[in-house]
């Protein structure tokens, strides 16, 4: 169990985080999301060990004591890839994933790297110099090196940054089924919501130094408990609930997704189409509802100027009021 108290950290007089308290299963997936610069990366360094805390981290009974105390910084069970993958440039791609492998077992070394370049896809470049690599070839081989001796814990800052979208999804599916397979501890900071969503156990949003929002990726995409936090998995409207329903005077305001609002043809909110973006599985309508800016996704492109109705479940209005 990694359980970190009163964990706060400051680089100059403000402080980045103030009194961070939160206890992980071994096994856990933790997603850390926040607007760049909240301090997703410096949480990662102080787990890791790079900075010093006042406040105190332990995984299991073990006190981790940070910079301050250990003359190597960094704890050998957990292993951080951080946003520069810091890889030996003139060797290959599998002698960088072998680089902390013991030379004792050649075999069970050989058959490790081909495990793990596997993981990560890189099977066919394995003899390929890491200065010859893509960024985000160089990123695969950076996180097959930090697995390589099945660490405890693994802290991800951004992982999949390099990586296109054509392979970052099957790489991400891959490497979240092998930490589960192997109970190994992870958090991922990203800014990436399918990281959060999809692979997460649970998720903190950070903001103003703490730890602002914290559920399960479904009850924070569902019942997010306010605009900031909905906005972190992308667009999202904040309506006045007085233009959206039939039913409300009320000038306060409701987080919606674009999806959670319908085009219908029987209602009396009535909204004007301004622009149109494909989106490929269907398309995203900007429309002035009296005045306000709100934004619908729809299977069909609307033209500029049209006039259309929209209708929202009352029982979600509700449920998003809570
Ligand atoms: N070495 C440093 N010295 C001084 N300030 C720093 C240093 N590293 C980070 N900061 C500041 O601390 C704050 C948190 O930075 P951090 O890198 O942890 O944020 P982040 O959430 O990971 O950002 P991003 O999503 O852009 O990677 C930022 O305001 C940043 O400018």
């Amino acid at each position: 169990m990694l359980k970190l108290q009163n964990v706060s950290f400051s680089y100059g007089k403000e402080p980045v985080l103030k009194n961070i308290n939160f206890t992980l299963e071994k096994g856990e997936n933790i997603s850390v999301i926040g607007q760049s610069g909240c301090g997703k990366s410096t949480l990662l360094k102080l787990v890791y060990g790079l900075l010093h805390t006042d406040g105190k981290i332990f995984w299991g009974d073990k006190e981790l004591l940070g910079p301050n105390f250990n003359l190597v910084p960094g704890e050998a069970f957990i292993k951080y890839l951080a946003q520069d993958f810091d890889l030996m440039l003139p060797l290959t791609a599998a002698e960088n994933v072998g680089k902390h492998l013991s030379n004792f077992y050649p075999v069970k070394k050989k058959r490790r790297i081909k495990e793990l370049l596997e993981v990560v896809e890189m099977e066919d470049l394995a003899d390929k110099k890491a200065k010859l690599l893509s960024g985000g070839q160089q990123q695969r081989i950076a996180l097959a090196r930090a697995l390589a001796r099945e660490p405890e814990i693994i802290l991800l800052d951004e992982p999949f940054s390099h990586i296109d979208h054509f392979r970052k999804n099957n790489l991400r599916r891959r490497l979240f089924s092998y930490l589960k397979e192997k109970n190994i501890t992870c958090i991922i900071a990203t800014h990436d919501s399918t990281d959060a969503l999809s692979f997460a156990d649970r998720t903190f949003v950070l903001k103003n130094s703490h730890i602002y929002a914290e559920g399960t990726p479904e009850e924070l995409y569902q019942n997010p408990p306010n605009k900031y936090v909905a906005s972190l998995f992308g667009d999202v409207n904040y309506v006045m609930l007085k233009n959206i329903s039939d039913n409300e005077s009320s000038r306060k305001r409701v987080v919606l997704y674009p999806h959670d609002i319908k085009i219908t043809s029987s209602s009396n909110v009535e909204a004007e189409v301004q622009r149109v973006y494909f989106k490929g599985e269907n398309y995203l309508i900007e429309a002035n509802l009296n005045g306000e800016k709100i934004l619908i996704d729809h299977t069909k492109e609307i033209a500029p100027g049209k006039k259309i109705k929209l209708k929202v479940s009352d029982s979600l209005i509700q449920q998003r009021l809570k």
